[in-house]
Order: structure tokens, then sequence, then C-alpha cells
């Protein structure tokens, strides 16, 4: 659709007219601005939904957009039918068809029917600004008459978009967005995600069929877990947890799906049709409503997190205070929207053909910014893995200041074609580990230079190698300084064997010293030379030898994970340590025999098999437990004595006590398991405060016992 040179050419129109938006300049007069806006806009729709690879950052593109409404409201006679403006944007349908490998993750697939929405799925009105939000509230007044409107304000939450259809309480469809008037079938994946019942009491309210719209997330903590996966798999993170949701959404195993753990959000009614001859209930003549009573019906809606006020200025106020709160909500919303209450009210303001006129989005800034990338070292990871790093000019990003920032592998580099000198755009997205998005190319003036891959290790100089069809380069010499200290590093960390008062610059400087050499060496370190040394006074020396000798009886698994064997993350690890009494019993397993174990995989099995046929890893056992280090599954030994043996736990909102990790640790280690969610199959769930949906669902189960905090804490015999 584009060629090379045509889009060279967007590309420098969009910086000009940036340039001069900073400097409010038209080109030569409005008609050529608008003209050049149009062609700019369509081409970035195109590279941001058919390409899933924007070039310009949203809030660029936010202003762009806002420049070409402006003028045609100063030129009406200059609006053309086909401006975006007048149209949800073209080619969203073909955003559904994931592209060039790694951006969406594997499994992603094209192969859904596609269906008409309802009622059109059509954009938001967006700012950035407060001054915007008076000059809307301006205009819904001017139109409604009124001299105080009543909004409902609530989180914009950044995920992907669905619309559910339900008839007879019965869900009979979800679909993705598309291009706003069709989207895709996706009903069997939807059933998958959390908070979306399959039936839903919607004739409780004399509701026969009903389309209702939301939007499908990843949690905070579920994305760092999923990208952690990917990172153990040698694959670069996704950028945020909205791709993540997107392409995990259209995947074409439901079972994979439901791996995933999706959530969602349902915010909007778009479709009702009530039973024969009834009124409709009062519960759906407001926005606010209606989102309360998805809530009672099983939904998870912005219930909670909504605020009803009367006049612009309080809606500013909440927007505001919201904000301040973003990082520490479980899931990422970029800004807050904002609908006038009264669906009556809505109706009579109606929408344009992009956006409705009774709702506003009101954005908070992005947490970009643009640098200067410096130079490039290169760090070797625990296995040898050869990890570029970029240093670029500190720049501050959402509340903390980035200076270096991982680019994988030698793909990205390549990708993202970067090169030294390069300005740079910088994101960083609520939790998530800092990113370069790309360089900005055009800026280059010819002194920028290539980045080049070292051949030898930067450490130890062996030469470096990269298996066919691997994008990483390795140092195969595992004596290699750099592995040693990462593997001792990681051995220690807090998921690991998690020996605190033993962080990376003590392991460094203790290496460094001679004081210690390997991971048994944390064992036999010599407390009388560390007196010795300057800075370590005689408490933090003996809270460091009581951390190391109570990680000697830490759980199996967390030493099988401490090892850091490759592709071996704590959920494997888990699995590895439930199958066997002692650790050694691995030695001599095939790779057949592992693939047996749950979830374990060809590559995996390759990798632990190699592992423990190796004389010097085995040797590195034998002396661990010499030392006092367990190695023994001390959970088989409690299957047939621990006290809740053979039980099934879930728990649900928030425990004060204990840490919920740590609360099904102990379960586990009494020989108990955690369920998922709630079913039949369920013993116990224990509730803390705030529970929500569980603990409705097994009150109505009768064979499972609901149990508080402190029954939980007398059951398993804890104290604390
Ligand atoms: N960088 C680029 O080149 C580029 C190109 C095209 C579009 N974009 C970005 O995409 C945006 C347009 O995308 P869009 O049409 O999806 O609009 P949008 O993201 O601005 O807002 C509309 C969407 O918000 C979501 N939403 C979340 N919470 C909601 C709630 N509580 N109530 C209602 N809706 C809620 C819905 O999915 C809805 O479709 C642009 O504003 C721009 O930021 C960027
Ligand atoms: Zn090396």
């Amino acid at each position: 659709m584009y060629t090379k040179e045509l889009e060279l050419t967007l590309a420098k129109l969009a910086k000009e007219l940036l340039a001069k938006l900073a400097k409010q300049l038209l080109l030569n007069n409005p008609e050529e601005t608008m003209e050049a806006l149009q062609r700019v806009i369509r081409y970035n729709d195109w590279r941001y939904y058919v390409q899933s690879d924007p070039v310009l950052s949203d809030y660029e593109y936010d202003q762009l957009f806002a420049w070409l409404k402006q003028l045609e409201q100063e030129n009406p006679h200059l609006v053309s039918a086909d401006s975006p403006t007048q149209k949800v944007a073209q080619g969203l349908a073909a955003a559904a068809t994931p592209t060039a490998a790694g951006k969406a993750p594997e499994g992603a697939t094209k192969a859904f029917p596609t269906v008409q929405h309802l009622v059109p799925m059509l954009s938001l009105d967006n700012s950035y600004n407060a001054d915007d939000l008076v000059d809307w509230d301006r205009k819904v007044r001017e139109q409604s008459g009124l001299t105080d409107i009543e909004y409902c304000i609530e989180p914009k939450f950044d995920g992907a978009s669905i619309s559910l259809i339900y008839e007879n309480d019965k869900i009979t469809r979800g679909a993705t967005r598309g291009d706003g008037v069709a989207g895709e079938d996706i009903t069997v994946n939807i059933r998958q995600i959390k908070f979306i019942p399959d039936t839903a009491n919607f004739s409780k309210y004399d509701i026969q069929t009903i389309e209702i719209r939301g939007e499908v997330l990843i949690n905070k903590d579920t994305f760092k877990a999923f990208n952690d996966q990917r990172a153990a798999n040698n694959l670069p993170p996704l950028a945020n947890p909205r791709n993540a949701a997107s392409g995990s959404l259209r995947m074409v195993d439901p079972k994979e799906v439901a791996k995933r753990g999706l959530e969602a959000f349902v915010y909007h009614m778009s479709y009702h049709v009530m039973e024969r001859g009834k009124e409709e209930p009062k519960e759906i003549l407001t926005h606010s409503n209606t989102l309360d009573m998805l809530s009672k019906l099983g939904f998870r809606s912005p219930a909670k997190e909504k605020k009803v006020v009367k006049g612009i200025q309080a809606v500013v106020d909440y927007c505001h205070a919201f904000e301040t709160e973003r990082d520490n909500l479980p899931y990422e919303i970029d800004g807050m929207v904002i609908k006038v209450n009264d669906y009556a009210l809505q109706d009579k303001l109606g929408m344009t053909t992009h956006h409705p006129r009774w709702a506003m989005a009101y954005k908070f800034k992005a947490r970009q910014a643009t640098s200067k990338l410096r130079k490039v070292e290169f760090q070797v990871g625990r296995t040898g893995s050869i990890t570029p790093v970029a240093k670029i000019d500190p720049v501050p990003i959402g509340g903390v200041t980035v200076g270096s920032i991982s680019l994988f592998n030698e793909d990205v580099v390549r990708e993202k074609d970067l090169k030294i000198g390069d300005t740079v755009l910088v994101e960083r997205a609520g939790d998530v580990i800092p990113y370069i998005v790309k360089s900005v190319a055009d800026l280059r003036d010819g002194s920028e230079q290539d980045i080049v891959f070292p051949t030898n290790c930067p450490v130890c100089n062996s030469k470096l190698e990269k298996p066919e069809g691997e994008s990483v380069w390795r140092c195969p010499n595992i004596n290699c300084e750099a592995q040693v200290i990462e593997r001792m590093i990681h051995f220690v960390s807090k998921d690991a064997m998690d020996i605190r008062s033993l962080g990376e610059s003590n392991v460094r400087k203790f290496y460094s010293l001679g004081l210690m050499k390997d991971i048994p060496g944390i064992y036999e370190l010599d407390f009388g030379k560390l007196e010795q040394l300057e800075g370590f006074g005689k408490k933090s020396l003996s809270n460091l030898q009581a951390a190391i000798e109570q990680s000697k009886a830490q759980p199996l698994h967390r030493l099988i994970f401490g090892l850091g064997i490759r592709y071996v993350g704590e959920t494997t690890a888990k699995t590895l340590a439930n199958a066997i009494h002692h650790l050694l019993d691995y030695k001599g397993w095939t790779a057949e025999q592992l693939l047996e174990l749950e979830d374990i995989g060809p590559k995996v099995a390759g990798s632990i098999s190699q592992f423990f046929a190796n004389a010097d890893n085995i040797a590195v056992l034998q002396k661990l437990e010499s030392l006092g280090v367990n190695l023994r599954n001390n959970k088989s030994t409690q299957e047939t004595g621990g006290s809740l043996d053979g039980q099934t736990f879930l728990f649900t909102g928030t425990l004060t006590k204990l840490k919920r990790s740590d609360a099904e640790e102990l379960v586990e280690q009494q020989g108990g398991k955690i369920l998922s969610g709630v079913s039949s199959k369920l013993n116990y769930l224990v509730v803390g405060e705030e529970a929500g949906s569980k603990l409705e669902k097994a009150k109505k189960i009768n064979t499972i016992r609901i149990l508080t905090e402190d029954e939980f804490i007398k059951l398993a015999n804890i104290t604390i």
C-alpha cells in the first residue's frame, strides 16, 4: 500500500507538521495543511492498526489529530467526507492480523469469522488537558440547555476492547472491536476470561437481549510473569500489557488462552431489548446505575472506581486524584473516561460518525521521552548470554530517571535500526521495564555509528557462539567469571534461596576478594575474615550468617530455581521438585522421562537432562548437601503425614497477617494443593478482606468450607 519512498516522505511530513504545530504555524495555507494532516494521519493509522508498528508516539498522533479537527472547525467549507475525523479509522479490521514474527505472541491466529456489531464501536474524543474538558462541558451544557451536568468518571483501561451479547441470560457472542463496524467472533476465547460469566441473570431486570462493551486486560503481575517466561525462553519481552492482551485474545487454542490469565472490565451497555411489554428498570436509566447492575450480575465493572459528580471542576479534580493512584493499581490505565450519566441526555447529545458527544477521554501524559543513545555495553548473563545494554543520556520518565536500557539481543538492535548517536524514543509503561520504542532516523546527521557486536566474550575473551535459529550470542565458558558471579547473584535472590543480606554488591565484593568463588562457597564463608573487612559490623555479619544458615532449609523448588538451569523458571522448578524425593534422583533421567512431567517440552527437558549428566554439576550438588543444604523434597514425606494432606485451598481477598504467596507455600508444604478457581473440587476457601465474587460463588457450593485468615492459621498450625 505504501512504498518505502512514500513512507519516508510521510514520516518527514509528520515531523514538519509537528514542528510547525509547536510554533503555531501553518504550511502555506489551511487547505494545504489540512490535506497534509489527513495524509499523515491515514498513514499513521495504517502503521498503528494494520502494521502494529507505530512510528509516532500516541501523544504526537493525538496532537496532529486535534489540529486537523481544529482547522476543520475553523474552515467548515474545506471538510472532506473522507477525512479521518469523520469516520472510524480505515483498516482497523486488518489490525486483527498479527504482523511480522515477534510482534504478535506465538500462537496468534487470524482464523476467526467476521461478525457485525449491533451498534458500531466508535472511538472516544480525547484530550490531555483540563481546559479541553471545560470546553467540552460548555458544549454539553449549551446543547442540553442545562446549567449543571451530572458526569460519571471511570478509569480508561488500557487493553483490548470487546463486545459481548447475552440473550436470555446466556452469552451468545463475544467479539473484538475490529474496524468498529465488524469484528472477529472470539466467543470460545472470551469464555476463558476471568469476570465474564457464561450466564448472568439479566432477566431479573426484564432484559431479554443486551450488548455490553468492555476491555480485556492482563494485570501487571501476570504480565510480568508472562515476560519473565519469555525471557527464560530467550524471547524479548512484549512492550506492554495491551499488546499481550490483544494477542492472547486471538490464539487458536482456548486452553492456551486460559493460561494467559486474562481479565476483563465491562463499562458500557450499547444496546438492549426488554422482555415483551416490560418497562425499563431504574437500574438502566443512568450509566452509573448500569455499572452497579453489571457488578451485581457477576461482571467486573468499575463500580468501585467510578465517581458521579456535578459540574466539570469536580471531574477535573477526580481525574487528577486518580492519576496519582495510577501506579498502585494492579492493571494499566491510560487516562479517565468521563460520561454524561443520564441516558436520556446521552441520546439527546448523540454522536458524530467518529465518537459519541456524551463522552470524553482525559488521557494521562504518555510515559515517553526522547534521549540520545551514547553507547552500548555488552553484559554477560549467568547462562553466558550476551545482552546489549543501551546507555542513554538520563531522562526522567514517569517519576524515575532512566539511563540504562536492555536491548535483549542482536535482532532487536537490527529491527529497530539503532545507531550510536541516534535520538531514541523511550517508553516506560507502569511497572514495566523501560524500552526503546525506536530510533528517530530522520534526525540523523551522518555522524551516527553502527553498533558492533563483539566476537569474543567481553569478560573472559572466549569466542562467542550462536546456535542456528537463536538470536542470542553466548560465552561458552561456564567458568567465565561473569557467569560465575551472575549465577551466585541469582542463587541468593529473593525468589531463589532468598539470602537477602547477601545481595549483588556483597557477592561481587566477596568474589573479587577471593572469599567466595562459587555457589558452595556461600556456605563456606570465613566469617573471621569478613570481620576484618571495612563496613561490616558484628550485627550485620551475624544477620548474614543467620540468613545463610536458614537458607539451607529452603524448600527444594527454590534450590532448583536457584541453580539457574537454562529454561527452568519457578513453575518448572516446582514441577521438578514435586516429582522426586531427592534432587540427585534426577541423575540418569533421560529427556524422554522428563518430557512426561507436566508442561515440560523438549527444549526444557534437553537442558535439564544435560545439567544432571554433567559430573561437575553433580559434584556441586553433593558438596551443597554435605554443607547442610536441603536436597530433599520434604513435601513427599509429608504427603502421608502433612496436616493439610490432599486438601485443596484457594485464597481470596487481602490477607492481613500472612503474605498470600507465603500462605500458599505453607499449604503446599503441608501436603495441600492450591486451586485456581472455585469449584466443587475445592475444600477450603480462605477469605481475606474485601473478598469478592469467589466468596459469593463458594457460598453456593455447600461442600466448601469458608475460613477466615485466623481460622486458617489455626488449621495450618502456624505460629506467627
Ligand atoms: N501512535 C500512532 O501513530 C497512532 C495511530 C493511530 C491511533 N493511535 C492511538 O490510538 C487512539 C485511538 O484509538 P481508539 O479509537 O481505540 O481510542 P482511544 O484509545 O483513545 O479510546 C477509545 C477506547 O478506550 C477504551 N476504553 C477503556 N476504558 C474505557 C471506559 N471506561 N469507557 C469507554 N471506553 C473505554 C475502549 O476500548 C475504546 O475503544 C488515538 O487517540 C491514539 O492515541 C496512535
Ligand atoms: Zn566469558
